[in-house]
């Protein structure tokens, strides 16, 4: 990996800059990036991690062997438009684009492109990600690496199926936001329980943690360890009894599904809008 890329600087790709720069797998000179026009934020990155960004094409692209593509799925048409002669067929183009797929990419691009789509989620600033990759028929091996590389610097890296990405982004790609929905729960019931927030914030935390720890770490399933916390006619029952009432689980399983569907929707919008799939 000599340089990357990137095209947009919003939450993504800082947590992905961060987590590059936390294994200094690259040189913080080789990173650059660029957006829309909100030239503080370009600043601010450049401030904090001490990367590049310009947004003067050539030397965005000159020697970059990564191009991330991390502008919202909305804003892909317009900004593929805009760089796509700078792309080739000799870098690797590394998407995180929810729904948009890698023969829409190419179609924007007007080309046959080099591409991993992958979905990350945003504990790519803590080194903490679970990312999907897939790749298409022109990957080299040499990019696979460099691509597995890439996102193992921000945590777990698996390779699947492009039909298999909706599902992913509708799982761990939206997933944090999922479980920062329950912390706020469980935060906001200190108060009414009579805790104080910070103790609570830190109890709360460390419950987390130490859940999933016993999840990754044991043979036993999530049920079972559910189980061996309930006694009989005890505090854990008494609390998922409740659950159960409002049908919490059936909530979730709908929740994933949605987004999963609207990851499908958002990338099914563009590709017919462009004819994907019609010859170029
Ligand atoms: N946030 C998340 O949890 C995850 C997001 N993703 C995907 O990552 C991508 C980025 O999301 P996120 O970081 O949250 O988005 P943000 O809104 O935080 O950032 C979007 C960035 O794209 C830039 N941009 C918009 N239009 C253009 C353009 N024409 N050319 C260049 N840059 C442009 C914006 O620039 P400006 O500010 O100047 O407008 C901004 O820097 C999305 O496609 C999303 O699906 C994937 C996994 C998880
Ligand atoms: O909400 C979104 O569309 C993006 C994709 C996955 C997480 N955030």
């Amino acid at each position: 990996m000599k340089k990357i890329a990137i095209v947009g600087a919003g939450s993504m790709a800082e947590a992905i800059i961060s987590g590059l720069l936390e294994n200094q797998i690259m040189d913080r000179k080789n990173i650059w990036v660029t957006n829309n026009a909100n030239k503080e934020r370009l600043k601010h990155l450049e401030e904090r991690y001490g990367i590049c960004s310009t947004y003067e094409l050539n030397t965005l692209f000159d020697g970059a062997d990564i191009v991330m593509l991390a502008m919202k799925p909305k804003d892909a048409d317009r900004a593929i438009d805009y760089i796509h002669e700078h792309l080739s067929d000799d870098m690797l183009i590394v998407s995180v684009l929810a729904g948009i797929s890698m023969s829409t990419i190419e179609t924007l691009a007007r080309k046959p492109l080099s591409i991993a789509r992958s979905m990350p989620n945003t504990s790519a600033a803590v080194g903490k990600s679970a990312t999907a990759i897939a790749v298409n028929e022109r990957v080299t091996t040499e990019q696979l690496e460099n691509i597995r590389k890439l996102f193992e610097t921000v945590g777990l890296a698996k390779f699947v199926e492009e039909e298999q990405l909706d599902a992913v982004t509708g799982l761990s790609g939206s997933g944090p936001a999922y479980i920062y929905y329950l912390i706020e729960a469980m935060e906001n019931s200190a108060d009414e329980i009579g805790l104080e927030k910070h103790i609570a914030q830190e109890l709360i935390v460390q419950t987390l943690i130490g859940a999933a720890e016993m999840v990754k770490n044991s043979s036993k399933s999530p049920e079972q360890l559910r189980r061996e916390v309930t006694s009989p006619g005890g505090t854990t029952e008494a609390g998922i009894r409740v659950l159960e009432e409002y049908g919490v689980q059936q909530a979730f399983i709908s929740c994933i599904k949605a987004a999963t569907a609207q990851s499908k929707k958002m990338g099914k919008a563009l590709s017919s809008e462009l004819n994907v799939g019609k010859p170029m």
